[in-house]
């Protein structure tokens, strides 16, 4: 629990004149410091992605109450039940902050990370100039620069398995960056794994409506999730140095106009291994750009490919040494990005406009079929295995 509440913590924020305690530091904070901007509030979210260490309940409560303090004001949301203890703690936090004004909260925000970081060292994890306009996601760091809106995963230490919260913060972003100035879009990820696939703790967490429920609502999550790639109308492209398995591949290779990966990547969509079946409308797409041998290969056998051999099957656009990867893939998005981007809107527009329809029916069966495979022995069995850790793929 203490897990969950960090995590939700770092996207929100904490209090005025005030004396935090917590088990490394203990916060001075100054009420009469300089207005913090909009930009110093953006910096501060970023700062606390990149904390090392776990700070303590009662400043991510802080953290929290303060952060929605300044984005929304004073708390006027119903107060959850004595059972729902994680959001009942963060609405007392929220709502013991009263009708403290939102720049005030957005300046105890940013003194507070100020205080964090100094005390905590940053992390280096994540790339080098990822932080420059992330945008309060948890799961995800998301830069514009140049043209260019680079959407990156960003749990590294999961292998950025995608978890529910960043099955929407995907969804979130695509949907910013196709209205944002960007002429093209970019989806990478961070770390060792640019994705090990759907977070299979994603199963453990059994609503009262039993595991038919939850079978359900993650068909109709999955559904908007991949809709959302199919409908993303700008150039999309996917760009992996490192390992990419299961669920997000198929979905971005599908639909990405470009892919570009490291001779160190490799794609693995291990569908029978988990006892699931096709998803992201590979059934559909990946016959379609390899063969349907090559297909069979990959979405029933689950045979792993490397970069080159799915360069050589058409999954893949490129192949780049690891080496020189980062260099020459981003000196050719900066070229891309300077075309004319309503050119390459309507080019896409036109490429993939009279699929659209058939993906989208592909989609829904392709959920539907899950749907019943996730209530499955075969499913349940894989699952288990994997977080017994008696299984890795
Ligand atoms: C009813 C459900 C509704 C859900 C909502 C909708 C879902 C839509 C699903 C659509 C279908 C998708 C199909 C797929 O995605 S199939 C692919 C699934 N992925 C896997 O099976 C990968 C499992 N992971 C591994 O085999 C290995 O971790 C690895 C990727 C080969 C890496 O091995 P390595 O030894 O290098 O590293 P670790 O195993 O120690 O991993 C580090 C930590 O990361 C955790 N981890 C990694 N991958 C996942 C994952 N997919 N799900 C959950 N957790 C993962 C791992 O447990 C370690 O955590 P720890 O440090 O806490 O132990």
């Amino acid at each position: 629990m203490a897990h969950l509440a960090w995590r939700l913590a770092q996207r929100w924020c904490p209090s005025s004149l005030q004396v935090i305690s917590f088990p490394v530091v203990q916060l001075h904070l100054n009420r009469t410091a300089m207005r913090a901007s909009q930009k110093d509030f953006e910096n501060a979210m970023n700062q606390v992605k990149l904390l090392k260490k776990d700070p303590g309940n009662e400043v991510k409560l802080k953290l929290y109450s303060l952060y929605k303090q300044a984005t929304e004001g004073p708390c006027n949301m119903p107060k959850p039940g004595v059972f729902d203890l994680i959001n009942k703690a963060k609405w007392d936090a929220w709502n013991a902050l009263g009708s403290l004004p939102k720049e005030t909260a957005r300046q105890n925000y940013v003194d507070l990370v100020s205080s964090l970081s100094s005390s905590l060292e940053s992390s280096s994890q994540v790339e080098p100039g990822t932080d420059r306009k992330s945008t309060g996601y948890e799961t995800l760091m998301v830069t514009s620069e140049d043209g260019i809106t680079k959407i990156m995963l960003n749990r590294p230490t999961k292998k950025n398995a995608l978890n529910v919260e960043m099955y929407h913060e995907i969804m979130h972003a695509l949907k910013a960056a196709s209205k944002d100035d960007s002429a093209i879009t970019v989806l990478t990820g961070n770390g060792d794994y640019y994705s090990s696939g759907n977070d299979l703790t994603n199963f453990t967490d059994i609503p009262p409506g039993g595991v038919e429920e939850k079978a359900k609502n993650g068909a109709v999550l999955l559904r908007e999730f991949v809709g959302c790639f199919i409908d993303f109308p700008k150039p999309l492209i996917a760009s992996g140095q490192c390992p990419a398995l299961g669920h997000l591949p198929s979905p971005s290779l599908g639909y990405s106009i470009a892919v570009y990966a490291s001779d160190r990547a490799t794609f693995h969509t291990p569908f029978s291994h988990l006892g699931q079946s096709p998803e992201g409308c590979s059934s559909y797409t990946f016959p379609k750009i390899m063969s349907p041998a090559k297909a069979t290969e990959m979405l029933v056998f689950g045979k792993k490919l490397t970069a080159g051999e799915a360069c050589a099957q058409g999954l893949v656009t490129e192949v780049f040494p690891d080496s020189t990867f980062q260099k020459e893939v981003w000196t050719r998005l900066k070229a891309f990005a300077k075309l004319p981007p309503n050119a390459m809107r309507i080019s896409k527009e036109i490429i993939r406009n009279r699929e659209k329809e058939k993906l989208h029916a592909v989609n829904a069966e392709e959920c539907s079929v899950l749907q019943g495979r996730w209530l499955s022995d075969e499913c349940m069995n894989a699952v288990v295995n994997f977080l017994s850790r008696k299984s890795k793929l």
